[in-house]
């Protein structure tokens, strides 16, 4: 049976969720799931905007069928090749064997290189600043490339203010029935998700992301449409500061983030220490986290998010503990920068884990790394305590 939602009066949302997928990307933990959005629009042409993963075919081809209501489709408008928006392409050509398909030159040979589509005689291939009148309605295209991919293009439909935004303002977690912003509490169910979406999907490309809001702020936009998550009407004005900060790596919050691998727990033992002295010296936020017990996605989420950063970590077979590498990996290769970075170290014989995270941290842009470390000798000794209480101190006198 369908199940869709009406957007505006000729605009329907056709799309759906999965809560059984347990990775996104077979990577990301998305233990609230995910949806996968799509929309109709019925104009004196109908137009439908991307389709949606496979694990939801069945719903998405019953929504799109009785959103037209027995009408052709007559365009089908591809802003993403991610196979996540994809893979009911093929199955929509099929059923509506009149459909245009609408996208760039590069998703045209990606629909090509996915499911070996030669749909050159049934697209419209559109560049940056193309329209498209669908009657009553004027689409245009605005190219957002590596807004994740290389292909990708938004739409803004001038009559509704409206922009069907592709994967930008996109979130991870699957939609229960209320799909507005307002209809739901995004600020405390939904922005950690929104956070872990757009800085593991898109943190990289935060220049590209800065060119497409320039762009968005020429438009006058009352409604956001993403490919995944709640549809944009209420908040928009915090969503577009969470973005404005996001792509320009500035951090949310004065905040301490302690991230500490340990085998043995003297490591954490410190990272603990450490904690109370910041909180005896008045810091409030502090977050803490194992980086082998934590997901990797939130260790890069939370530091997005912190101004401060602690990095702890034993050595590991003449380096770095795996998984603090990988973290570490991860925030160079998502472009993170403008943080103030202290680190503390562990070795039993010969430690030499701070000189790698220096090394890494040294590499990356605008990061501010404290001189020294505090360095454990396989425990915290009792004279090393000056030196956490320094430190303490320091951050301390930044943050307030
Ligand atoms: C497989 C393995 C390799 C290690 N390699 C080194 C090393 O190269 N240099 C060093 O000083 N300590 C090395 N250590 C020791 C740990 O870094 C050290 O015991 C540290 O104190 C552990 O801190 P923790 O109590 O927080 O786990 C190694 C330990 C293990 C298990």
């Amino acid at each position: 049976m369908h199940s869709t939602r009406k957007i505006k009066d000729d605009l329907i949302y056709v799309g759906g969720s999965d809560r059984r997928l347990s990775r996104f990307e077979n990577l990301f933990p998305i233990p609230r799931g995910v949806s996968y959005n799509s929309y109709v629009l019925l104009d004196e042409k109908t137009v439908l905007f991307d389709t949606a993963d496979d694990s939801i075919g069945r719903l998405f081809c019953e929504n799109v069928t009785y959103a037209l209501d027995g009408r052709a489709l007559d365009y089908l408008v591809v802003q993403h090749m991610e196979p996540d928006h994809c893979s009911l392409i093929d199955e929509m050509l099929r059923r509506y064997p009149e459909a245009k398909i609408v996208c760039s030159a590069k998703a045209l040979s990606m629909l090509a290189q996915f499911y070996g589509l030669d749909a050159k005689d049934r697209a419209l291939v559109v560049a940056e600043g193309d329209k498209l009148s669908t009657g009553q309605h004027t689409l245009h295209f605005i190219m957002a490339p590596m807004v994740h991919w290389p292909e990708v293009m938004v739409t803004y439909d001038e009559q509704h203010k409206l922009l069907f935004s592709a994967d930008a303002f996109g979130t991870f977690g699957a939609l229960a029935g209320n799909i507005f912003d307002d209809e739901i509490n995004f600020d405390s169910a939904w922005m950690n998700d929104a956070r872990r979406y757009y800085t593991n999907i898109v943190g990289k490309y935060g220049a590209q992301v800065q060119a497409l809001l320039k762009k968005a702020a020429a438009l006058d936009i009352e409604t956001i449409c993403p490919l995944h998550g709640p549809v944009w009407r209420g908040h928009l004005a915090l969503l577009l500061e969470k973005y404005q900060l996001w792509s320009t790596y500035q951090p949310e919050d004065k905040a301490v983030l302690i991230a500490y691998a340990t085998l043995y727990g003297n490591t954490e033992n410190a990272a603990n220490v450490l904690a109370g002295l910041l909180a005896e010296k008045g810091v409030r936020s502090i977050a803490m986290y194992d980086v082998s017990e934590t997901d990797v996605s939130e260790l890069v989420a939370e530091s997005f998010r912190c101004s401060h950063l602690v990095l702890a970590a034993p050595t590991y077979n003449g380096g770095l503990y795996p998984r603090m590498e990988a973290y570490l990996a991860d925030l160079k290769a998502l472009n993170l920068q403008n943080r103030t970075v202290a680190l503390l170290e562990n070795g039993t014989w010969a430690p030499v884990s701070a000189k790698h995270m220096r090394t890494v941290l040294e590499s990356m842009k605008n990061m501010t790394v404290l001189e020294g470390a505090v360095a454990l000798k396989s425990a915290l000794a009792e004279g090393q305590l000056a030196a956490l209480e320094a430190l303490a101190e320091e951050i301390a006198a930044q943050i307030q």
